[in-house]
């Protein structure tokens, strides 16, 4: 928390407002922002079309409903808002007056709306509580917003992240009594639609509920499993179960139903809640043909749910991994679903800082600090990370000069913006990456040891993609997530792998645009075939390195079941050892 929030005087809140959104606006006054900020936060057009892109649900599951809602919205000056997890608006629909109106509130597309950015407001504050919540006039806590009336829910995806927010606003003098439960309907059967689409071959389904006539609507709810292992859910059947992200991958059928017989059809289960369910199991054309026992959805799974302790900890976390593997994308994931989440994901890339400009880069500056300067100042990335989440990505390409300066920010947590007489306090969780090796780094005197210790309290290592145990797995969950079940396109088995087959170099990054070309150039309803993928890319793996044919079980026998030991003595990685062995297995 700054040192000046102190001296500043408590928000003046309208009498009556509820105590969540009470608390929206200490947040609102925490982050620096006064009740007549006239400043509207965007982004570049580049970055929204990034962001469109990475939000595909918006297009796929999202618009085919408002086509249907149209007539809805349009009879009253209303707009549907759908924005992605930062709260950045990416498209509008709706009654063409007020969707013209809503730009005067910057109210459109390439703005952002989370609390940070707007402070209390219906998409930001839904996504700080990760529940619907109404914002209407001078609830907002910018008085620019007073003339809104917002109601916006936060939507699922059935891995039990926040996709985003949907929102329906209209002018705060004619609010829709309805908004709420059009918005809760809306959210409801986007849910729905995307579990169901989340189904690949080797899945089944559990629909249920306690009303039998409920079944087979969008109020149903679903279960995604894999042979006996949870995988995903909606978020009405997380919230009847109290499940969290953490489960999917991990639980087993048997946890939530006592010795359910897993067999396709209608029937009645007692569940571990102690509720009765009508229940309805789809199982899949094909049954997974790997192992019958319960494994976690990726191998990373556990790393990933202690490094959420770490950061919640508030203990430096490092990420490292090759280029493209997912460092920034676990980052982000660790940081909507830590204690931070509330606050900014700030990112610096620190190849690319340069030296002269680390200083007012980190720290900020007042106006007019030095030549060249912003006539208005500059926060700086600290305190904008205040309360959230700093990443420094490429740390190990950090020049030498640089990290020493660095390390003191770190140490003292205070930064004094230049040309400044205060200082502030800054608290973060601090998350670094590189695809460097920082032990050797520091040996060869590239790296400060001492910063070493500061950034890495604790370590994850994302393995490069040809060595995850369940690649083919991981493809289909690409595919599905970029919206190819709406389309209805299928990958054939065999496509499937040799996409697995192939080294990936660019790791997830290069197999991502490799998916989205052949999305690209597939018809809706196709299968893709073999002939369907570029040929240019050589299909199979590079022949692997020579290594002296020891067997495996005596390896980790010689090892005593320690499995990096075993992995070390046949020179390969653990990864890959638990490949050959599930290799093995299968065949
Ligand atoms: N587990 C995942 N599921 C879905 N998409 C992913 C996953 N991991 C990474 N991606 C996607 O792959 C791309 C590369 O990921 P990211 O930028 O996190 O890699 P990186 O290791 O930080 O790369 P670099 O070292 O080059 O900065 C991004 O588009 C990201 O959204």
């Amino acid at each position: 928390m700054p040192q000046r929030a102190r001296f500043l005087a408590p928000a003046q809140s309208p009498v009556g407002l509820p105590c969540q959104l009470e608390d929206s606006w200490q947040r609102s006054l925490s982050y620096g922002l006064t009740r007549d900020d006239d400043a509207q936060p965007w982004v570049a057009s580049t970055q929204l079309k990034d962001a469109r892109a990475e939000n595909s649900w918006v297009k796929h599951l999202v618009t085919p409903m408002l086509s249907r809602l149209a007539t809805e919205l349009t009879s009253h000056p209303s707009i549907m808002v759908m924005s992605d997890a930062t709260g950045l608006v990416l498209e509008t629909h709706g009654n063409n007056d007020f969707l013209h109106k809503a730009q005067r509130y910057a109210l459109s597309p390439g703005n952002l709306w989370g609390e940070h950015a707007r402070g209390t407001n219906a998409i930001g504050t839904a996504l700080a509580l990760q529940q619907h919540c109404e914002v209407s006039g001078g609830e907002h806590y910018l008085n620019r917003n007073a003339g809104l009336f917002c109601s916006a829910a936060p939507v699922f995806r059935p891995d039990g992240h926040i996709a985003g927010v949907l929102d329906l606003s209209t002018p705060a003098l004619a609010p829709r009594r309805d908004a709420a439960a059009l918005i809760r309907r809306a959210v409801c059967e986007i849910e729905h639609a995307w579990t169901m689409s989340a189904l690949g071959a080797n899945r089944w389904l559990l629909s249920l509920h306690h009303d039998q006539a409920v079944l087979g609507s969008a109020r149903e709810l679903l279960l995604i499993f894999e042979d006996t292992t949870l995988l995903g859910a909606n978020k009405l059947a997380m919230d009847e179960f109290s499940l969290t992200c953490g489960h999917f991958g991990v639980l087993n059928i048997d946890t939530l139903f006592p010795g359910i017989d897993v067999r396709a059809g209608e029937s009645i289960q007692d569940a571990s809640n102690h509720r009765r369910y009508y229940t309805r199991q789809t199982l899949p054309a094909r049954r997974y043909s790997g192992r019958g026992t319960t494994q976690p959805q990726d191998g990373l799974a556990v790393e990933k749910e202690k490094a959420l302790r770490i950061v919640n900890a508030g203990i430096a976390l490092c990420v490292t991994g090759e280029t493209g593997c997912g460092k920034e994308y676990l980052a982000r994931e660790l940081y909507t679903r830590s204690q931070w989440r509330n606050g900014n994901f700030v990112a610096i890339n620190c190849a690319a800082l340069p030296e002269h400009l680390i200083e007012s880069e980190l720290f900020g500056y007042v106006p007019g600090a030095f030549t060249g300067a912003s006539p208005k100042g500059y926060i700086g990335k600290c305190r904008e990370a205040d309360g959230g989440v700093l990443f420094l990505d490429e740390i190990g390409d950090m020049p030498l000069a640089l990290q020493t300066r660095l390390l003191r920010v770190l140490q003292e947590k205070k930064v004094t913006p230049l040309g400044a007489n205060s200082t502030w306090n800054v608290n973060f969780a601090l998350i670094c990456a590189t695809h460097q090796d920082l032990t050797t780094r520091v040996q060869a005197g590239l790296f400060r040891e001492d910063l070493l210790y500061r950034i890495q309290e604790f370590h994850v290592r994302i393995p490069p993609l040809r060595e995850w145990p369940q690649l083919e797995r991981f493809i289909h969950k690409l595919w599905h997530e970029l919206g190819a079940p709406c389309r209805d396109l299928t990958l054939s088995d065999e496509v499937v792998s040799a996409l697995a087959r192939r080294p990936w170099p660019g790791n997830v990054r290069q197999l991502l645009s490799q998916l989205r070309v052949l999305m690209a150039l597939a018809e809706d309803g196709d299968r893709i075939t073999l002939a369907d993928l570029p040929g240019e890319m050589p299909l199979a793996r590079p022949p692997e390195p020579v290594v002296v044919q020891v067997d495996e079980q005596s390896a980790i026998a010689e090892a005593q079941g320690n499995m990096s030991l075993a992995a070390k003595k046949l020179g390969i990685s653990r990864s890959t050892l638990y490949r050959r062995l599930e290799k093995r297995q299968a065949g």
